[in-house]
């Protein structure tokens, strides 16, 4: 067991945006949560993340209770997440923005800069090499010099790609990764994405390209008014009946 949510639930008011959802993420795959707008999609992504405090229920990583965690802890234990609308700084390069994701990983502080210690430039080197390595893996090398305001969707999506994979995550949460971009652009990032759980990483995404999740997912959960209504691989979901229905008639996931 890898990630695990138990009743996890989130209220907003009068409002059940999670209802007791029980979902385990397994290691080395491709999970994906589908379900229709406001299906309560990104507040499962934010309460995992701690972006938000459920109500109640709880998540375990590898055995342990990470609930109420604070984000920037979420981070350190290797959960990293990208989001719906991207995070990015729009005047500062590819490469400028992606250095930052490793410092999460450095423990240099104010006073190292201030004093520009030995051990500031040291990391600050670590932080510029990781940049390079995760901008060779997802294939921004030619852009990398260049303010991201200029980039097009898709390498805007690689960019917050390469800022999350900078923090060295052990599972990566992608909100909407192919949102805005062209079909052969959504291969391409479909590519990375397999090659990511290659290289060890387990991820999770939302996405409302059917298409590409049938193909990509080796595990399905189907959300609908915050509830859980369906679990399993993408054969499974395209014939149950319940997912059929919240796609109001299934045209959706032919
Ligand atoms: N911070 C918030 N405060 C109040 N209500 C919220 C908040 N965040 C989300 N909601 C509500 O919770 C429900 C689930 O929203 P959520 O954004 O998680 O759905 P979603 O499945 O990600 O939708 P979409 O596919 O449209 O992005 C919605 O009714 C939404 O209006």
């Amino acid at each position: 067991m890898f990630l695990e949510t138990k009743n996890l639930t989130k209220k907003f008011g009068g409002l059940t945006a999670v209802h007791n959802v029980d979902f385990t993420i397994e290691k080395g795959k491709i999970n994906a949560i589908i379900g229709p707008n406001g299906a309560g999609k990104s507040t499962f992504f934010n309460l995992i993340s701690g972006f938000h405090p459920p109500s109640s229920g709880s998540i375990i990583l590898k055995g342990q209770d990470i609930t109420n965690m604070p984000p920037n802890k979420i981070a350190e234990m290797g959960i990293a997440r990208t989001f719906q609308t991207t995070n990015l700084f729009e005047q500062s390069t590819v490469l400028d923005n992606v250095v930052v994701g490793h410092r999460l990983r450095t423990r240099s502080n104010l006073l190292d800069a201030i004093l520009r210690t030995k051990r500031l430039r040291r990391e600050e080197d670590q932080c510029h090499e990781k940049a390079l390595e995760v901008i060779r893996f997802t294939g921004l090398e030619k852009v990398a010099g260049k303010l991201v305001g200029s980039l097009t969707q898709e390498e805007k999506k690689r960019t917050a790609f390469a800022l999350a994979l900078a923090t060295e995550p052990e599972i990566i949460f992608l909100d909407e990764p192919a949102a805005g971009v062209n079909p052969d652009e959504t291969e391409g990032l479909a590519e990375l994405m397999n090659k990511m759980v290659d290289s060890g990483i387990t991820v999770c995404l939302i996405e409302h390209k059917m298409q590409m999740i049938m193909k990509l997912a080796d595990k399905i959960m189907v959300l609908n008014y915050g509830e859980k209504i369906a679990e399993g691989t993408a054969e499974e979901i395209q014939n149950n009946p319940a997912v059929i229905k919240a796609y109001l008639g299934g045209s959706a996931i032919a």
